[in-house]
């Protein structure tokens, strides 16, 4: 299947999901193969406010920052993602007239991943050994899954959680979800919708909007702030996988994924070696 296209739905406070439906919906009625991927980090923090459970992260020490996942931050992550941000993306794009079909990453093991084990962190400014956070990095994609759905003119909408190899669930991270989903299909391009209108040189500074950001092919990446450090790993694993565009770009506009496609965002490449 040809010049599929991979659309990421952040999970921004400010991203307008409905937007994105809309003009997913209309790649999808244009004939172009089209998977919807999302996040939901603002549902998830909301949520977990709403049930007492503390939000806490994990940063790496080159940066980039996670979320701390134990096990009552674990059920809040799947209710928030498959019970609330899922179903509404799947019904934004069935009032679009769209056909959708909504995986976690349980879903006939869409998303296997490897449990992370005991490592090196610092949260909320301590440096620790996290032990008991349930998440992981994805492993395996089911690829066939997502192409059967396409082939049948479906649309997929996927999420995370992912599946360990014992069988469990883990927490992921979206941006790299989209990404792995991306390789395993052998998408053309990755389009990753937030907050922000690209990458932006000076993060407070909306107008510094970089047209590309060059990320080395290992190590820490050129931006770690905020949720940016990740989308950058993320884009720099679907690279390195095969995907030819991976594009970053504003999800709170209307019609984002045109825009974006037009060449109103940041293009991430890879350095060269
Ligand atoms: N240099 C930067 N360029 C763009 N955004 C940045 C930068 N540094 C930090 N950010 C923040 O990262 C956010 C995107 O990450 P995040 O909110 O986790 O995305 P999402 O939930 O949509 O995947 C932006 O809205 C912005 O506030
Ligand atoms: C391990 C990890 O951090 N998982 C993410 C999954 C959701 C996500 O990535 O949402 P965004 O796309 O909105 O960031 C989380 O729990 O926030």
């Amino acid at each position: 299947m040809r010049d599929i296209l991979v659309v990421k739905c952040g999970g921004n406070a400010a991203v307008r999901s409905q937007a994105i439906c809309a003009d997913v919906a209309a790649v999808h009625r244009g004939g172009r193969p089209v998977i919807l991927a999302h996040g939901g980090s603002a549902d998830i923090d909301g949520l977990a406010e709403r049930l007492g459970v503390p939000s806490r992260r994990l940063v790496a020490p080159d940066g980039v920052s996670t979320r701390y996942t134990d096990e009552r931050t674990l059920e809040v992550v799947q209710l928030a993602l498959a019970g609330s941000a899922k179903p509404r993306l799947l019904a934004e794009l069935r009032a679009c007239g769209v056909d959708a079909v909504g995986l976690t990453g349980l879903d006939a093991g869409l998303l296997v991943a490897a449990r992370k084990s005991a490592h090196r962190a610092v949260v909320d400014g301590r440096r620790v050994v996290v032990r008991d956070d349930h998440s992981g990095r994805i492993t395996a994609v089911n690829g066939d899954l997502v192409s059967t759905l396409l082939a049948s003119g479906l649309l997929p909408v996927v999420s995370p959680p992912a599946v360990a190899e014992d069988g469990r669930v883990v927490n992921t991270d979206a941006d790299r979800a989209a990404a792995a989903v991306a390789g395993a299909v052998g998408a053309d391009t990755l389009l990753l919708l937030t907050g922000a209108r690209g990458v932006l040189a000076d993060r407070h500074d909306e107008r510094s909007v970089l047209p590309v950001c060059r990320v080395p092919r290992r190590g820490t990446p050129p931006v770690v702030t905020g949720g940016m450090g990740i989308k950058l790993v993320a884009a720099r694993e679907a690279l390195l996988s095969g995907v030819r565009r991976v594009l970053i770009a504003d999800g709170r506009r209307p019609r984002p994924v045109q825009e974006a496609l037009a060449g109103s965002c940041t293009e991430v490449l890879l350095e060269e070696e």
